[in-house]
Parts: structure tokens; C-alpha cells; sequence
């Protein structure tokens, strides 16, 4: 069974509840799955190299990702990700930019295999949210099969 790994971070939860709709989709789809907050995988001692995804999310502050998604990301450097499946998620109000950062980072500097255009949702309950959430944890989970 495949294995993906979301970390994410958030403020008010609206990034978490993304998170955890990618997590079913990524299950329906026979993907065994461990979600947690930025915080949770500094205490958990998971290692991002025993999965075969990672997805990470955050919601955009001041046109930015969140101070622990940066320190995240730069904590990534001492594994090794490359030709993993990867995705990306994130609630904002208006512009949204830290999905698409967070994607680009995972692809240029991990050489991961990036699934999709990054995800962005103004709330997962909103205008189709969880079906487009689900969706990408589906998506995601072909990728994996792809890759197989
Ligand atoms: C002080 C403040 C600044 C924000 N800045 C942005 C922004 O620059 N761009 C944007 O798209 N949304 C912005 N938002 C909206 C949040 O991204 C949105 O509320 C999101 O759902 C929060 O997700 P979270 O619950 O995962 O923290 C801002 C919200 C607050 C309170």
C-alpha cells in the first residue's frame, strides 16, 4: 500500500479541514495516509523519506505562507524527496499565494514529482470544496499509481 504524508499550517483550521477532505480522497483511493500540523511532525519523529507523497499545505497571511510552513520547508533540505509524488494546498481570502509557493518550492528544490496545479479553496465548505479537496487527494493517489 502506498504511503502519503500532509502537513500543514494553519491559523483557524480552514487549511486543516482541506487537509484532512485531501486525506479521504487520498483513502478512498486505497492510500494509506498520516496527517498532522507543522508542530505535531516536529514531535511525531516521522521521516518524510518513508512516504511515497507528500502534500503540504498552508494559508496565506499578508501575501505570504506561514512562518512554520518557511521553517518546513527549509527543514525538508536534509531529505531526500526526489521523483516523490507531491501536492500542495491552502485557504485564503482573496489572493492565495502560498499554494503556489509551497508547489514551486517542492518542485524546483525537491525535484518532486508535483501533482496538478496547487490547490486553493477559500473554504473547504464552500462552492464545491470538499468534492474538489477529495478530488485531489484522488488525483494524487493516481500519481502514486502512475509511479508504481
Ligand atoms: C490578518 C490577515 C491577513 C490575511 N492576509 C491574506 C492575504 O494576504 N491573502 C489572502 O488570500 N488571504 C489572506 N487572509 C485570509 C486567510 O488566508 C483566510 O482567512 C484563510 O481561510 C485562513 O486559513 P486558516 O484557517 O488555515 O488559517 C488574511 C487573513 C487575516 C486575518
Amino acid at each position: 500500500m502506498s504511503k502519503a504524508l500532509i502537513v500543514y499550517a494553519t491559523r483557524t483550521n480552514q487549511t486543516k479541514g482541506i487537509g484532512e477532505l485531501v486525506a479521504e480522497g487520498l483513502r478512498m483511493a486505497g492510500v494509506d495516509v498520516q496527517i498532522m500540523s507543522v508542530q505535531e511532525f516536529d514531535k511525531a519523529g516521522v521521516n518524510p523519506e518513508d512516504f511515497d507523497a507528500l502534500v503540504l499545505g498552508s494559508a496565506t497571511y499578508h501575501g505570504e505562507m506561514m512562518q512554520p510552513m518557511k521553517t518546513f520547508l527549509f527543514k525538508l533540505e536534509r531529505y531526500s524527496l526526489e521523483g516523490k509524488v507531491g501536492g500542495s494546498f491552502g485557504a485564503f481570502g482573496w489572493s492565495g499565494e502560498a499554494p503556489g509557493r509551497i508547489f514551486d518550492t517542492m518542485k524546483n528544490i525537491y525535484q518532486m514529482k508535483m501533482v496538478g496545479g496547487p490547490l486553493r479553496l477559500k473554504s473547504a465548505a464552500l462552492g464545491g470544496g470538499i468534492e474538489m479537496a477529495q478530488g485531489y487527494g484522488k488525483e494524487i493517489a493516481g500519481a502514486l499509481n502512475d509511479a508504481a
